[in-house]
């Protein structure tokens, strides 16, 4: 069985004028295998957002050479040393993205953010002029009470709070029928309870579909809560990549140095249990 998701020796090297050239991401590997959860945690410049960038192919990793830089998706090729691979938009039809940024268009609406997901299935001439089919629309609307915003579908995109647009985002990741979604900082920036109802969506959602997740996370409280798997960036490596029970405040302190407190949550912010729903009768809904 392919992975959900294998990069191998993935480096990101940034110029920058006059100063020395930045490595954001030296030489990692790793697999994310199907329907597997992981969080991916580090200090603010750690490289999350750029390694999270490579494995959708938003980004190009370094030229080097020796069939280093490969990206896979499920078996398909993302990118491989410093080039798009030519099957890239086979391979992005099943990784859905949930990024703060570029996320939704503002001034549509949210059940139309939402068919955006179909684009990939219908011909480029219908998706332009958004003549979306009823049924659809309905596979839409369903997706949208899946994570609970059903009752905003006609609102703007721009109406609605940070953590109603994660889940239109969300949302739009399961109508196009995404077995991998990458999740860059879904919740920084969202206040506790929102954070809360984020991180549940996309929790139910993969342990219903069985779709890969990888959610890069600035607070480690949340990584431990909500998933088995931990990998831990510095300095654009991987220094941990293990069982979630093994980050604590003292492993943090190893890893990181002084700059493990801006992991860890004050305790007036503790992290609630997961509200996890599992309906094994669930079917997908795209
Ligand atoms: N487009 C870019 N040009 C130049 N440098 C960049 C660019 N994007 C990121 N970097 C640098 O690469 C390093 C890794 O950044 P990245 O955004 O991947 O880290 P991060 O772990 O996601 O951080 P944060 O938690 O603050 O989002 C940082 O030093 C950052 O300044």
């Amino acid at each position: 069985m392919a992975a959900a998701l294998q990069l191998d020796r993935v480096s990101k090297t940034y110029g920058s004028k006059g100063g020395p050239n930045l490595r954001a991401v030296d030489n990692v590997s790793l697999t994310i295998r199907e329907g597997e959860r992981v969080a991916l945690i580090g200090a603010s410049g750690s490289g999350k957002s750029t390694l999270i960038r490579l494995a959708a192919g938003l980004i190009l990793a370094d030229a080097q050479g020796g069939g280093s830089g490969a990206v896979h998706a499920f078996g398909i090729r993302v990118q491989e040393n410093g080039r798009l691979a030519r099957e890239v938009r086979a391979a992005r039809r099943n990784i859905g993205l949930v990024f703060q940024q570029f996320a939704l268009s503002g001034r549509l609406s949210v059940m139309t953010n939402v068919l955006v997901g179909v684009l990939g299935r219908i011909s480029a001439l219908r998706g332009t002029f958004g003549l979306f089919n009823a049924d659809e629309k309905r596979t839409a609307y369903a997706a949208l009470a899946e994570v609970g915003i059903a009752q905003h579908a006609a609102k703007r995109a721009r109406e609605l709070s940070g953590g109603q647009q994660q889940r239109v985002a969300i949302a739009r990741a399961l109508v196009q029928g995404a077995k991998l979604v990458l999740a860059d900082e879904p919740i920084a920036s969202l206040d506790p309870k929102s954070a809360k109802r984020v991180m549940d969506t996309l929790v139910t959602m993969s342990r219903d579909y069985g779709i890969a997740l990888v959610v890069s996370l600035h607070q480690v409280d949340y990584a431990t809560a909500y998933f088995d798997r931990v990998i831990a960036m510095n300095g654009g490596r991987v220094v941990f990549d293990g069982p979630a029970s093994k980050i604590n405040a003292g492993f943090l302190t190893e890893l990181y140095g002084a700059s493990a407190e801006e992991l860890i949550l004050p305790s007036q912010f503790a992290v609630a249990a997961p509200a996890v729903t599992h309906h094994p009768s669930s079917q997908p809904v795209s």
